[in-house]
């Protein structure tokens, strides 16, 4: 009998393959789970930034969503950019009837390059409609404030919001991430129950494009393996750790996160990957 698992993300496109469906893709083959993708946007984007936004019809997500249901159920599934408040609902909806399956819900709602990536409408939404629905919620900081109405600029607003998105908005769990605080890379992990705090060193490299998707999926990843939430999110953070410490120098911006990393751990970086 075939044990190999699988993972669905239902996200956007990056054709530089930094961040987006390509970057989930590559996470999901380097954790030894078959990606699958359902695409909501197409977006032209690079290293520098958001160029134009595609959006699919609402009816043809809703078709890629039926012929992946219909023939190849996932494991674990991850949302990244959902643009609109339409896409949304049919979303949920569909979510509703798979409600057993993991959902990582990773609320992409601006690009680190500051272009935005959802309608202001669609904010609302994904608090009423996805989180509840979410096994776990990965927002960076600029997210948390927006789900949580409040500024997040320590660890303890951190801690604080973790604890609400759990208690009060209603995910399963929540991470926080803090790759854009200062001083090491801390992410605060709530489970309804504790907070675990997910350390790492601080790499001062500006190619770092990618890096919320790399660490959403491969939590999903994880998650279709049938690890706990929290030994997902421990090998997120490993993996997307040595993603950026040998990340790329590629494109004329912000470079993308080198999927191989964790293969290059303890080995001299003497190809010079970072920086
Ligand atoms: N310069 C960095 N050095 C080490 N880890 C980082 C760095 N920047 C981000 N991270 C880590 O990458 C992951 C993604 O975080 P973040 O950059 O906040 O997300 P996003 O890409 O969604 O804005 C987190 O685990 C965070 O701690
Ligand atoms: C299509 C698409 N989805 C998500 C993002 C945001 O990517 P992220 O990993 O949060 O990091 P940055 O690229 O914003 O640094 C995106 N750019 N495109």
């Amino acid at each position: 009998m075939m044990n190999v698992k699988t993972a669905l993300t239902i996200a956007g496109t990056d054709p530089t393959g930094g961040a987006g469906i390509q970057a989930d893709l590559k996470a999901f083959q380097e954790r030894e789970v078959y990606g699958m993708s359902v695409l909501t946007s197409a977006v032209a984007q690079n290293t520098l930034g958001v160029q134009s936004i595609h959006n699919l019809p609402t009816a043809f997500i809703e078709q890629q969503l039926k012929s992946v249901f219909t023939d190849i159920k996932p494991h674990a599934i991850k949302t990244g950019m959902i643009a609109t408040i339409e896409m949304m609902e049919l979303i949920a909806d569909y979510f509703e009837q798979y409600r057993a399956i993991p959902y990582c819900l990773d609320p992409v709602m601006v690009a680190t390059s500051g272009d935005v990536l959802m309608e202001e409408a669609s904010q609302t939404m994904i608090k009423e409609r996805l989180v509840p629905l979410a096994t776990i919620v990965t927002p960076n900081l600029s997210e948390t404030e927006i789900l949580v109405g409040r500024k997040v600029t320590t660890i303890r607003a951190m801690e604080e919001a973790a604890i609400e998105i759990v208690n009060e908005l209603g995910a399963q769990t929540a991470v926080v991430k803090g790759g854009h605080l200062e001083g090491g890379a801390v992410d605060v992990f709530y489970d309804g129950n504790q907070i675990h705090h997910l350390i790492s060193e601080r790499f001062d490299t500006p190619h770092t494009h990618g890096t919320g998707c790399t660490f959403s999926a491969v939590i999903t990843a994880e998650l279709a393996k049938g690890k706990s939430v929290l030994e997902a999110v421990k090998r997120g953070k490993v993996y997307i750790t040595d993603a950026i410490r040998y990340s790329l120098k590629l494109g004329k911006g912000n470079g993308p996160t080198n999927h191989w990393g964790y293969r290059l751990k303890g080995l001299p970086n003497e190809r010079g990957y970072s920086k």
